[in-house]
C-alpha cells in the first residue's frame, strides 16, 4: 500500500496566518542539562499548517476539537482537480462530477504556490456550496489552502455554511504530487479537549 504524506512540515519559520502566533520549537531540555533525554517545548496556533477547524473556531456555541467525530477523519476521500487560477469554488465548478457515495471531498487548486510565504490570496468556498455538498453526502472537504474563506474574510461565510451543514473543514493540505482519484484518508486531531482547530499528520493511502 502507498503512502502520500499531504502534510505541511511544522518547522521555526514556517508561515501563519497573518498576526497569528509564530510556531516555534526548541530543545528546552537537552541531554547535557537532563543528564539522559533532550526534551522539547512548542508554541504554536491551532491553526498551524495541516489542521482541522473545530465549530467553536467560528461559533462560541460550536462543538470543541475533543468533541468531534473521529470517524469523520478516517475513511475514503475523493481527490478532486480545479482549474488553475480559479477565483472561487461554487456549485458550477462541481456540477458536472459524479459525487454519489463520496462522504469526504480534497480540492486540489495548487493556488498556494510558495510554501514558505503566507498566501495572500486563495480561492474560497461559495457558502451556496455547502447545501450542495451536504445532499451529496459530504461530511468533510479539505483543501490545499489555509481556509475556506477569503483571507481578509470577518464574517467567514463559508465557514458557517458547512457547519450549518454539517460539513467539516481541513485545511492547508499539501496535493501537488497527488493525482486526482480514490484514496483513504487518515487526518486526526490532537485530543485538545477545549480546543478551537488542531494541527493533524494528514495521509492518504492507496491500494
Ligand atoms: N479562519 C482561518 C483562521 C483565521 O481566521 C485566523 C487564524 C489565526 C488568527 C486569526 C485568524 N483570523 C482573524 O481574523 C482558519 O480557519 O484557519
Ligand atoms: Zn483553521
Ligand atoms: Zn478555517
Amino acid at each position: 500500500m502507498r503512502i502520500f504524506d499531504i502534510s505541511r512540515k511544522l518547522v521555526n519559520g514556517m508561515p501563519v496566518w497573518p498576526g497569528d502566533t509564530a510556531f516555534q520549537y526548541e530543545v528546552s531540555w537537552p541531554m547535557e542539562e537532563s543528564g539522559s533525554v533532550n526534551v522539547g517545548r512548542l508554541e504554536l496556533s491551532t491553526h498551524t499548517g495541516t489542521h482541522v477547524d473545530a465549530p467553536f473556531h467560528f461559533d462560541n456555541g460550536g462543538k470543541r476539537i475533543y468533541e468531534l467525530d473521529l470517524n469523520l477523519y478516517i475513511g475514503p476521500a475523493r481527490v478532486i482537480d480545479l482549474p488553475p487560477e480559479i477565483e472561487s469554488i461554487g456549485v458550477k465548478e462541481l456540477k458536472d462530477i459524479d459525487l454519489d457515495g463520496v462522504t469526504r471531498v480534497l480540492f486540489r487548486t495548487l493556488a498556494w504556490k510558495n510554501g514558505t510565504v503566507f498566501p495572500e490570496k486563495i480561492p474560497h468556498i461559495e457558502p451556496e456550496l455547502a447545501p450542495y455538498l451536504a445532499k451529496k453526502g459530504i461530511r468533510l472537504i479539505g483543501l490545499d489552502v489555509p481556509s475556506v474563506d477569503p483571507i481578509d474574510s470577518k464574517e467567514l461565510p463559508a465557514h458557517h455554511s458547512l457547519n450549518a451543514n454539517g460539513i467539516h473543514i481541513l485545511e492547508s493540505l499539501i496535493l501537488d504530487e497527488i493525482a486526482p482519484g480514490e484514496y483513504e484518508l487518515i487526518a486526526l486531531p490532537l485530543p485538545l479537549v477545549d480546543g478551537d482547530g488542531s494541527p493533524v499528520r494528514a495521509i492518504l493511502r492507496q491500494w
